[in-house]
């Protein structure tokens, strides 16, 4: 199954559930603009080095569209619809006013220099500045992309529209980023966790957690764990993991990643693979790195009693129905990884009322929402008798139908 047929497979049960209908099936699951483009840049050698660039645009319904910039050279058209449909209904689930996008840049970045990648940013941010907008599509972080490429994206589509703070998200605090983004997506993960640990009488102190990926979402969810006492049996990156039965040293792990840009050769564990790390013993399992890593060949192995998708679309639908039919819990991407998107909305609000934000100030908008959701899927969970993904969707589609027929085909 392709990324868009597994991310449609969730839509269509739940709007199945719902009796939506084929024709407004149809108009919801197809995406309203895709724009692919040629990146051609010089690079330091002189050699000119072309690229695709992907900028898909899912939905307007509820707002501007929404969504980050992966710089990734697995990434495709097909990966970039499904992701910008993820963000369609997460930015519902979470009732934010926004649409949902996606794109990004086949490339890697780990490959180039940053002068390299400030010019890719600067020619890609050419090819889409007249599909973007404050009021458009705003893109922001995603892998591989950070607050520095979120500055060039703002700095090059002010070049075309004069300044623009609120074309992007997830920018640098000194030009007019957010307090609390950084943290945001982690953060948002810990108080679902908190939620959902609550509800299975089980505090987060104590708690053993693995976490796959230690980018802007896995380090920052590991740290805030163990500041909740929670304990993180395992951790790993792209090159591998890092594993300790009685409970990595997070703070000690986040200064060696800073030090040497990887878990790998931490001290403070024995090294482990990824797949080791998807199959720890352990009470909570989180994806927290790229998509489609629970298949139907690894599901079984799980030992986590749930699974909390910090990546979006970590779990293939063959495991997602392995998983159910095993009694692990799964809180979905478009709930569980919203702390992003919501604290984006935050910065793009104070962006267009020229104003800063104390980070409590943002820190406690973002655990109302994160809560709110988290009640509304478990209640629609509960009164539906459904998984909590396909509760997530009938809670997003719900409300992007009802703004799709209210504004009018
Ligand atoms: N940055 C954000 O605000 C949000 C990110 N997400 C999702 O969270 C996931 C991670 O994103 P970020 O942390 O922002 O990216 P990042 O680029 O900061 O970090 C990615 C991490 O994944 C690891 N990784 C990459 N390929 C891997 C592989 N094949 N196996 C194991 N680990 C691998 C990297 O080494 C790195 O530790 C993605 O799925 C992203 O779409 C979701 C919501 C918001
Ligand atoms: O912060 C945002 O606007 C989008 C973050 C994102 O790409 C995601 O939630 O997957």
């Amino acid at each position: 199954m392709n990324a868009v047929d597994g991310t449609n497979y969730y839509f269509r049960k739940a709007a199945r559930v719902m009796d939506v209908g084929t024709p407004i099936e149809t108009l919801l699951a197809t995406p309203l603009r895709e724009v692919k483009v040629q990146v051609s840049i010089e690079m330091d050698s002189g050699e000119i080095r072309t690229f695709l660039g992907y900028r898909i645009q899912h939905d307007n319904s509820r707002g501007p569209m929404k969504g980050g910039l992966r710089y990734h050279p697995a990434l495709d058209q097909d990966e970039c619809v499904s992701l910008a449909s993820l963000m369609t209904w997460k930015t519902a689930v979470v009732n934010v006013p926004y649409g949902g996008a996606k794109g990004g840049v086949a490339c890697d970045p780990s490959q180039m220099s940053l002068k390299e990648v400030e010019r890719l940013t600067r020619k890609f941010v050419d090819q889409i500045q007249d599909v973007i907008g404050p009021t458009r599509d705003i893109p922001a972080p995603d892998v591989n992309t950070n607050p520095q490429v979120m500055a060039w994206v703002m700095d090059q589509y002010s070049r075309y529209h004069g300044h623009s703070p609120a074309v992007v998200t997830g920018k640098p605090l000194e030009l007019y980023g957010s307090k609390g983004r950084e943290a945001a997506t982690g953060r948002g993960l810990l108080y679902v966790c908190r939620e959902i640990l609550r509800d299975l009488g089980m505090p987060v102190k104590g708690t053993r957690f693995a976490i796959q990926g230690f980018g802007n979402v896995g380090s920052h969810i590991a740290q805030l764990i163990w500041g909740d006492g929670g304990v993180v049996v395992a951790a790993s990156d792209v090159l591998g993991g890092m594993y300790n039965p009685l409970g990595l040293d997070v703070p000690s792990l986040f200064e060696h990643v800073k030090r040497t840009g990887t878990v790998t050769g931490f001290s403070g564990g024995t090294p482990c693979t990824n797949e080791d790390v998807l199959a720890a013993d352990c009470e909570v399992l989180i994806p927290a790195a790229l998509g489609h890593v629970l298949t139907r060949d690894n599901a079984n192995s799980v030992r986590a009693r749930l699974v909390v998708e910090g990546a979006n679309g970590p779990t293939q639908p063959e495991a997602d129905d392995i998983l159910e039919k095993r009694g692990i819990f799964v809180v979905p991407d478009i709930l569980a990884s919203a702390g992003g998107v919501t604290v984006s909305y935050l910065e793009w609000v104070q962006n267009l009322q020229h104003v800063s934000w104390e980070e409590d100030r943002v820190n406690a908008e973002l655990e109302k929402t994160m809560k709110e959701a988290y009640d509304r899927v478990a209640q629609i969970a509960r009164s539906r008798k459904v998984s909590m993904r396909t509760a997530a969707y009938i809670l997003a589609i719900g409300r992007v139908g009802k703004a799709t027929v209210l504004r009018g085909i």
